[in-house]
């Protein structure tokens, strides 16, 4: 297995309440199944992932990615096992002439509606830059929120709604930042919103209080951070959310993805597939995920236009708020474009 680092910088700062993300580093990953090649990334995020020089060890120490996987060698190391599933499954696709959304479910979407990712900022230029994403096609737009107080928060998410409009929806994503008291206050204050959810609101071992926030008001709460940190069985039995958010890169691969959305549809639970902020193969892996997935939520995968940067050019860019799935084999990108 060959493997490469890479670092990528932000165009700006995304400013969330877990703080700014400013340079994602990680490693491509090319391996050889029946000598078809496939690519993958680890993008590590602590908070969600292992660290990057853990993900480095991790990585390292793979000998034979398919018996790493086969033996869950990489089990502490969701980025480094995201790589080398990843990797795999862009082989195997590829040695069946397969698009990999394809390869993943027999009736996959061909294209996907994806929100605009707003970062925290003061209400004016909040505003602003959700007009410049309704203005560029998006009819789904997600907001940090938690990272200055409540009232601000409130007055944005308001402001927001007044600008666009009744007819895009909103999404605002908490990062953990509120206590059960704090949730409730802002949950109540924005209930005449229409937010489509409210992200982790709560810290992500709190699922008894996320399940009493969703008993308590109508505006449904989706889980992030949570499967990071707890089975996402767990999340599920607890009732503690109405959409779950899932990062293949935290989850530790498309195929745990997958899994993961087959519990979830017998729960009656929506799945949103998002990025880590990473480079252009992860993505990609992300876009044939979610294209296998039922439903019509929009996902989180607009995530390109923040960086400065990426390792190789773009076949799925996003227009009009819709990414188009590659039609050829695997990922839809030559590994050869990407590692050389
Ligand atoms: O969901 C999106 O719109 C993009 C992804 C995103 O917000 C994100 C990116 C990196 C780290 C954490 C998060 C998050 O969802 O909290
Ligand atoms: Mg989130």
């Amino acid at each position: 297995m060959r493997v490469h680092d890479f670092a990528l910088d932000l165009r700006q700062p995304l400013t969330t309440a877990h703080g700014d993300i400013e340079r994602r580093e990680g490693f491509l990953v090319a391996v050889d199944v029946d000598g078809h090649k496939g690519i993958g990334e680890a993008t590590p995020l602590p908070g969600w992932t292992e660290s990057l020089a853990e993900c480095c060890e991790a990585l390292a120490d793979v000998n034979d990615p398919k018996q790493a996987i086969e033996t869950d060698a990489l089990a502490d190391a969701p980025a480094a096992r995201h790589a080398v599933s990843l990797a795999l499954a862009d082989a195997r696709a590829r040695r069946d002439d397969a698009p990999l959304a394809a390869s993943f479910a027999s009736n996959s979407h061909t294209s996907l509606p994806v929100n605009s990712t707003v970062g925290d900022a003061p209400v004016e230029e909040t505003v602003e830059a959700a007009e410049n994403a309704v203005s560029a096609g998006f009819d789904c737009l997600k907001l940090k929120v938690g990272a200055r107080d409540t009232d601000a928060d409130i007055a944005r998410l308001r402001a927001v709604r007044e600008a666009v409009g009744d007819d895009v929806s909103l999404r605002a994503d908490a990062n953990g930042a509120w206590d059960r008291w704090t949730a409730d206050r802002v949950l109540a204050a924005i209930s005449d919103l229409d937010l489509e959810y409210v992200e982790q609101p709560l810290p992500a071992e709190e699922l008894a209080g996320h399940a009493v926030l969703r008993r308590r008001h109508d505006t449904p709460i989706a889980l992030d951070e949570s499967l990071a940190s707890v089975p996402p069985a767990r999340a599920l039995a607890s009732n503690a959310a109405d959409v779950l958010v899932c990062k293949p890169m935290a989850l530790g691969g498309p195929d745990r993805v997958l899994d993961v959305a087959s519990h979830a549809r017998d729960a009656g639970v929506d799945i949103v597939v998002t990025t880590t902020i990473d480079a252009v193969v992860a993505r990609l892996g992300s876009l044939h995920v979610a294209a296998a997935l039922p439903g019509e939520r929009a996902h989180g995968l607009a995530t390109a236009s923040l960086l400065d940067s990426d390792v190789a050019a773009d076949p799925a860019p996003v227009s009009k708020g819709i990414m188009s799935v590659p039609e050829s084999p695997g990922l839809g990108i030559d590994p050869d474009a990407v590692l050389d």
